[in-house]
């Protein structure tokens, strides 16, 4: 063997080393993972993460190739997160409510811990019209938003495993709702009047509720579509008082539960 040889034969050794702990740790992910499950234990342990990201920054201080290292663990990382996902969820979730029932933050929630990927409706509807929302209102009337949106639903049928924020009337059409059944579950998240108003009072691109910022006014529109809310749920979640991971645990848990029930 020449040297040239030798040193390529020592290369494939270390990618055979490699790709045996890479399965191995995969497979211990999953065990994990089916442990919290069977177990009720918590799936969402940002200061484990913070731990393990801690330990790599030690391991590399001073080491050839940090960055590159440090990138191959990051990859790795998300890879883990995303069997986490596979293990737990084998739908698509479309998470439906009013105007700032916490959609947005639940589904950035799922991407960040679970790596799933996220389609946020009404960005994708502004980003194709070129236009707000508010402005696809006021130029084209809500009747053309509202066939945008049934038209994407539609799109999104033919992914798996993403998350869906929709847009906060998305549940009232029947038809948008027989969609969303055909390749996932749809979870309502809820919250009060006073929750409502507390949360989007600063913000200024929901149409609906611009110029009309008040409890009365949205306990009235909820009112409204509570029906067809709960109607399209698969599973609903209450959202008052509750941070985002305790909202995620227990969508997770429920979807867990509500799969095992089909
Ligand atoms: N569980 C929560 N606790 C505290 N604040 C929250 C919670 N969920 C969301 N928020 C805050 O409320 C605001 C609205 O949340 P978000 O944008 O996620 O709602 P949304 O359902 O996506 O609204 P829209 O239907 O208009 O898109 C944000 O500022 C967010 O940070
Ligand atoms: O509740 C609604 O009807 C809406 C909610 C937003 O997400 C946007 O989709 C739009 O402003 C309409
Ligand atoms: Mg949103």
């Amino acid at each position: 063997m020449n040297e040239l040889d030798r040193l390529k034969s020592k290369i494939r050794q270390c990618d055979a080393t490699i790709l045996e702990a890479l399965l191995e740790r995969n497979k211990g992910i999953e065990e994990i993972t089916l442990y919290k499950k069977e177990h009720g234990l918590p799936f969402f342990q940002r200061e484990q993460e913070m731990g393990i990201q801690k330990w790599l920054k030690s391991e590399t201080v001073g080491k050839p190739h940090k960055q590159e290292v440090e990138d191959v663990f990051f990859s790795i990382y998300k890879g883990a997160k995303k069997i986490q996902a596979e293990k737990l969820l084998d739908q698509n979730i479309f998470l439906i409510g009013f105007m700032g029932c916490g959609k947005s933050t639940v589904a950035d929630f799922l991407n960040r811990e679970l790596s799933m990927e996220v389609i946020e409706m009404d960005q994708i509807i502004a980003k194709r019209e070129g236009m707000s929302i508010s402005d696809i209102f006021e130029v084209h009337g809500e009747a053309y938003f509202r066939e945008l949106e049934t038209k994407l639903l539609k799109e999104v049928g033919s992914c798996s495993r993403v998350v869906v924020s929709c847009g906060g009337g998305v549940a009232m059409r029947d038809c948008n709702v027989a969609e969303m059944k055909k390749s996932g579950c749809t979870v309502l998240l809820t919250a009060c009047p006073e929750t409502i108003l507390q949360r989007t009072k600063d913000d200024h691109d929901r149409p609906l509720l611009e110029k009309n910022k008040s409890i009365e006014f949205i306990a009235e529109l909820m009112e409204k579509r509570r029906e067809k809310y709960e109607a399209a749920a698969d599973i609903i979640i209450e959202t008052d008082g509750k941070n985002k991971k305790e909202i995620c645990e227990e969508l997770v848990r429920k979807v867990i539960a509500w799969s095992e029930r089909r």
